[in-house]
């Protein structure tokens, strides 16, 4: 494994009296798009902000690039590029004119800025607009200027927290495909309330409920999270329930119309087995069979039951 680009260790936060997170740990390696999921109010904003160094922690440490964030932030927060909820744009400047003074803010060389402006606005299709004023674009180029000004300085990491709230179905499908070619150069953490955004987009998911870490792993690991006990059967001669129910390890039968009925068992390699078996014996014309995956919400749903990982 690579040296990590991120190091969050032991990471809790207390607003006033109550805990928002406790004792959250990861590590970012490698470039691809980091999804942190989490219902309402579960701790994700409170994460990248720490991460971030918008706020400052109760307990716990943040390494970035073996910088300890804490201790030396303007060094840290030079690898660190941030989309927070609500994008800090500046709307009475044109496109140029904010992204300059964001270069600025980022303490980039005079020289580099004219070139490093360009290429963002280039990177993130925003060039035609680049006069025009940030208040007359829609919340789709809205957003791409956000994203524009997170990664002008080339941070190694890229924080993006909800990025496709508040937009329509076509500028969240386009912003989505931009956040996937800044995955190509940086590594983006995402925050996100919303199963589907974590399905299109990360390669890797954190699930936060009530401040604690429950789920760490790939996205096919958090598909698999709970073992299928269901099967999909196309059988042409449509037998009755009741027969497929005789078969060893079915335990309860659907119908679910065309030929097709979805089967409860217990063992799934013994009931495909005798499935297969007993529709030779009674020419039940097996057309298809497979396990039925849960989906997505059933497994958030499930996982939110977990108190931690
Ligand atoms: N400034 C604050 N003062 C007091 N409590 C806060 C503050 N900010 C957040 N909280 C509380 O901390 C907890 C975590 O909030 P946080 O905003 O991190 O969650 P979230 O997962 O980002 O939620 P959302 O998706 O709604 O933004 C919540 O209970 C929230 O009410």
């Amino acid at each position: 494994m690579n040296a990590p680009i991120v190091s969050v260790r032991n990471l809790s936060h207390r607003y006033s009296v109550q805990w928002a997170i406790k004792d959250i740990n990861f590590e970012l390696a490698s470039n691809g798009i980091y999804g942190l999921l989490g219902a309402n109010g579960a701790g994700k904003s409170t994460i990248m902000n720490i991460i971030c160094g918008v706020v400052k922690q109760t307990d716990g440490e943040v390494i970035i690039r073996g910088i300890n964030l804490a201790d030396q932030p303007v060094n840290a927060k030079k690898h660190i590029g941030f989309l927070p909820q609500q994008a800090p744009l500046q709307k009475d400047l044109t496109v140029e004119e904010y992204l300059v003074h964001c270069a600025r803010m980022r303490l980039m060389p005079e020289h580099t800025i004219k070139a490093a402006v360009t290429e963002v606005m280039e990177k993130t299709t925003i060039t035609h607009f680049r006069k025009r004023l940030i208040s007359n674009l829609s919340g789709g180029y809205q957003q791409r200027v956000g994203i524009a000004q997170a990664i002008i300085h080339k941070p190694d990491f890229v924080v993006l927290d909800e990025p496709t709230n508040g937009l329509d179905p076509n500028q969240i499908l386009e912003v989505r495909a931009l956040i996937k070619e800044i995955a190509q150069e940086h590594t983006v953490i995402l925050s996100t309330h919303i199963l589907q955004e974590v399905q299109a987009l990360c390669d890797h998911i954190w699930m936060i409920n009530e401040g604690n870490m429950i789920f760490s792993g790939t996205l096919e690991e958090f598909d698999n999270y709970i073992v299928p006990n269901k099967l999909v059967v196309a059988l042409v001669a449509h037998p009755a329930a009741e027969e497929l129910l005789s078969v060893p390890g079915v335990e309860a039968v659907e119908e679910l119309g065309g030929a097709r009925y979805r089967v409860r068992f217990s063992d799934a390699q013994e009931t495909i087995e005798r499935l297969v078996q007993t529709s030779v014996q009674k020419n039940w014309r097996l057309i298809e069979i497979g396990l039925e995956k849960n989906s997505i919400e059933t497994v958030f749903t499930e996982l939110s039951k977990k108190k931690s990982k």
